[in-house]
This record gives C-alpha cells, sequence and structure tokens, in this order.
C-alpha cells in the first residue's frame, strides 16, 4: 500500500535546503515520497529463537542492514511469536543503536531512556542474562510498557525503574560500565513513518530538545565508571541535538569520541556542524543514502572519576529472606523444570524474585520490576509466574503441555481447557514454545495467564 506523501514544514525545508546544498533535493524527494520500512529482531534468548521466527514467517526474510539479529518486516502483535516474546518490533535504522553499544556478559549497563524497549531489548540479549541491566523511564504508564517488554522478552538480570536521570544519580555514582542514552529528541528522522512527529515539529523543536539532552547527559555522565561508555543516540538530523551536543560534551567533560566499526553503509556525522574534532567518527542514518529512517549515534568514553557510590552489600533484610518451607518449595519446582539461578533469590511478601548479582541497595528508588518474579508462596505450595515461563530457557525433560494454537487462543482469553492428565504444574508449549504455565487437574488445564494481559 502507498503511504501518503509527507508534506515537511516550510522551515524545516529552508533550514535544510541551506545546511545541506544540492544533496536536500534528494533528501526531501525521499521524506516526501519514500515511504519508511518497518523491521523486527529475534530474541536469542529463547530455545530455538531464529528457528522458529523463521518458521513462522512465511514471507522470505530479508536481514535488516545494522543488527545481525535483525530482519525487514512486520510483526503481527497478537500472534503468540510476539506474545511469547520472540520478535520484537523496531525500526530498522533504530537497531544500529544497540549494535553500537555491544553490552557484553557481565557488565553493569543502564539504559536511561529506556520506554517502550527496543535497546534495552538489544542489549539484554547481548548481555545473556549476565551483569546487571538497569532499564529506566522517566513517564510511569512508558515505564509500565517497558516492564513488560522486558518481560516478555524473558529477560532475568534487569531491573526497571522510573526516574529523572537526576534522581538516579545518589544511587548509581560511578557505577555503570556503559550507559546508553536514546535522547528524548525532534523525531524528524520519523517524519515519514509518524504524522504526529511532522505536526509537533517548530523551528525551536531542536534548541528546545537540545537543553533537555544536556540535562539528561549532565546526569548521565556522573554515573559512569572511570573508562565506561557513553552512547548516545537520537532519531533525528538536527545538528543541535547531534554533532553541537557531541561537541558540547567533549567541551565540558574528559569524554573522548569513538570511531564506530561498522561495516554497513553509513555515513559519518558532519564534522562542519559541530566545533570539535572527532565529529566524522559519528554516524548519521539519512533516508535518502541508506535504509530505514534518520538516526544519529556516538560513541564515548569518559576518563574521569566520579565518586563511586560505596557498593553497600545489600544485606538480605529477615522479611526478604526464604523461610525452610518456601526454600523447600522452590527447590522442588526448580528441579522438575531444570531453572537454574544465576541471581539471588529474595521474597517480597511472598513473591519470589530472582535479583541481579550486581544490584546495590534500591532503598529510595521507584522500581517497577526487580528482576525476575520467579512466582508466589500461597499457603503450602509454590505458584510459579507468567514471567519465568518467558524466561525458561529449556523445554527438554521438563513437565511441559504441548498446546494447539486454538488452546493457545483460550489461554490467552483466561479460559480453562480439557486434557487428559493429571501431571499438576506443566509448562504449556506451542511447538515446544514456553507460552505460559497451567496446572493440570484431573483432565483440566486451568488458567494461569495473568489477568491483565488477556486478549482474544
Ligand atoms: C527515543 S525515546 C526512547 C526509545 C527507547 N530507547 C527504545 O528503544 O524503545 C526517548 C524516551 O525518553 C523519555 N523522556 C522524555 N523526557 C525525558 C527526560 N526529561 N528525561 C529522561 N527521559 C525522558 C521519553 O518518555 C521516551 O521514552
Amino acid at each position: 500500500m502507498k503511504e501518503e506523501a509527507t508534506t515537511l514544514p516550510q522551515q524545516f525545508i529552508k533550514k535544510y535546503r541551506l545546511l545541506l546544498g544540492e544533496e536536500s533535493t534528494e533528501f526531501f524527494c525521499a521524506l516526501e515520497q519514500g515511504s519508511a520500512k518497518k523491521g523486527f529482531r529475534w530474541n536469542p534468548l529463547k530455545p530455538a529463537g531464529l528457528a522458529m521466527v523463521q518458521t513462522y514467517h512465511s514471507e522470505e526474510l530479508q536481514p535488516a542492514p545494522y543488527s545481525n539479529e535483525g530482519f525487514l518486516g512486520t510483526v503481527n502483535g497478537k500472534s503468540f511469536l510476539h506474545q511469547a516474546g520472540y520478535e520484537y518490533s523496531q525500526e530498522p535504522s533504530a537497531m544500529i543503536v544497540g549494535t553500537v553499544a555491544a553490552a557484553k556478559p557481565g557488565e553493569k549497563v543502564l539504559d536511561l531512556c529506556a520506554a517502550p524497549g527496543g535497546k534495552s531489548t538489544q542489549l539484554a540479549a547481548q548481555m545473556r542474562g549476565k551483569g546487571l541491566l538497569v532499564s529506566n523511564e522517566i513517564f510511569p504508564k512508558r515505564a509500565k510498557i517497558l516492564s513488560e517488554n522486558i518481560e516478555r522478552w524473558g529477560v532475568s538480570n534487569a531491573i526497571v525503574t522510573n526516574h529523572a536521570p537526576a534522581e538516579l544519580v545518589p544511587h548509581f555514582s560511578g557505577f555503570f560500565d556503559r550507559i546508553v542514552v536514546d535522547a528524548p529528541c525532534s523525531g524528524e528522522g520519523m517524519f515519514r513513518k509518524d504524522p504526529n512527529a511532522v505536526k509537533e515539529w517548530t523551528e525551536e523543536s531542536p534548541l528546545h530538545c537540545q537543553k533537555r539532552q544536556q540535562e539528561i547527559l549532565s546526569s548521565a555522565i556522573k554515573m559512569l565508571k572511570h573508562e565506561g561508555q557513553l552512547i548516545y543516540s537520537t532519531c533525528t538530523f538536527a545538528p543541535e541535538e547531534n554533532e553541537e551536543i557531541i561537541s558540547w560534551l567533549v567541551e565540558n567533560y574528559p569524554v573522548t569520541i569513538e570511531e564506530i566499526p561498522l561495516s554497513q553503509t553509513v555515513s559519518s556525522g558532519r564534522p562542519e556542524w559541530g566545533s570539535v574534532d572527532g565529529l566524522d567518527k559519528t554516524v548519521r542514518i539519512w533516508p535518502h543514502e541508506n535504509q530505514g529512517e534518520g538516526h544519529f549515534v556516538a560513541k564515548l568514553t569518559f576518563h574521569g572519576q566520579n565518586p563511586t557510590c560505596k557498593e553497600k552489600k545489600v544485606r538480605k533484610k529477615r522479611k526478604e529472606q526464604l523461610t525452610k518451607e518456601q526454600e523447600k518449595l522452590w527447590t522442588e519446582f526448580s528441579m522438575d523444570f531444570h531453572y537454574e539461578i544465576t541471581g539471588r533469590l529474595l521474597v517480597f511478601n511472598d513473591h519470589l524474585w530472582e535479583v541481579p548479582e550486581l544490584l546495590p541497595s534500591l532503598d529510595g528508588l521507584k522500581v517497577m520490576r526487580t528482576g525476575l518474579h520467579l512466582g508466589d508462596f500461597k499457603k503450602n505450595r509454590f505458584e510459579p509466574s507468567y514471567a519465568l515461563a518467558l524466561a525458561m530457557k529449556k523445554t527438554e525433560n521438563i513437565p511441559c503441555l504441548s498446546i494447539t494454537q486454538k488452546e493457545w487462543q483460550s489461554y490467552t482469553a483466561g479460559e480453562t481447557f480439557q486434557r487428559d492428565g493429571d501431571q499438576g504444574w506443566v509448562l504449556l508449549v506451542l511447538d515446544k514454545i514456553p507460552v505460559g504455565f497451567g496446572k493440570q487437574v484431573k483432565g483440566t488445564v486451568k488458567n494461569f495467564f495473568p489477568k491483565g494481559l488477556r486478549f482474544r
């Protein structure tokens, strides 16, 4: 289907005609006439992640340009593949940010402006469940969506917080190996994808955004370790929010710009639009030159020393420790289901959590998700959570029940279904894909799909 032509604001045209000269003709043409490409990433944290995505997409999958896990195409938000966290819809250019960030297993990583979770899911995949990922979002509603996306992705080593960047500094000063700032911006790179981005744009937007970006970055810098890395990105073309921001960072903080080793055909940042050396090491994606929408990304190393917050060893408070009975219930369950813990176990009000090992004290923080919610203790039993089902790595030799698409539809609508047997807790799998837990009692499979997520 041909998308409607985008009508660009006059002031925008005037500005980029001046900045780009002759090149502006192709640029405007791509923005006005071209159609936005869609993309998605498959999830390497899931059993047979790639194979399942290949099986369930009937179309021939074309690789997306900036991520090894990316494909061009669309995701059906109601498909079981999406619900089970096997794929994440992401604009192809946006995938470059995670690729540049290249988080490593075992690191402490902060995604400071994280909702809805495109970069966080990419970082979590790179970390393979090891280390600590803090995904933060300032707006509560967006933080909730972020938390749900992290859960679907099956991440065990992430916490989700809901704070303004400055509020995190006292808790995480000098703490992180890597910080991603995917900044709120004037969104010019989204013009042909999202008509609202055009409507909301004014001539003043880039400078307003620049101020906010400086505030966010001045907090981010304080949370970096010595030699820690900062990855800064926007989805706008505006020099004020890209080369000028990187120049401001270099002029005000002990940071250097890193070369971004990318084999893909991307353009470099424009040195003439900033005021420091090294801007040619940053990356721009232009719609008239590359696949995908507009994007900018830079990687910097911080050479200063921030005061480190004393790594308060998190001592488990008495009420957070498992009782002997709870320990016995969890051990029985985890042995039956071969679930291996990589973090620590904590109980809050009978809810059992796997908390990332490297986590400092969370006192005073608004935390939406303290790692992986494993399940709840109820009287004399343990009830596994939906989040745990989505974080299961193995489906062999554990109590499983293979269900059909039709049964999955009943399950996501909150209904029970009939199946001969009396196995008790079972991991429900659809073509070996974990989709939730059920309890099989005398031929009936009871439903434990979370009420808030039900759909038909
Ligand atoms: C470009 S989006 C992030 C997209 C996200 N990284 C992803 O890949 O899905 C920018 C985010 O910054 C948040 N934001 C807006 N104002 C902010 C502020 N003053 N400080 C921190 N974050 C802010 C927005 O709510 C939004 O979620």
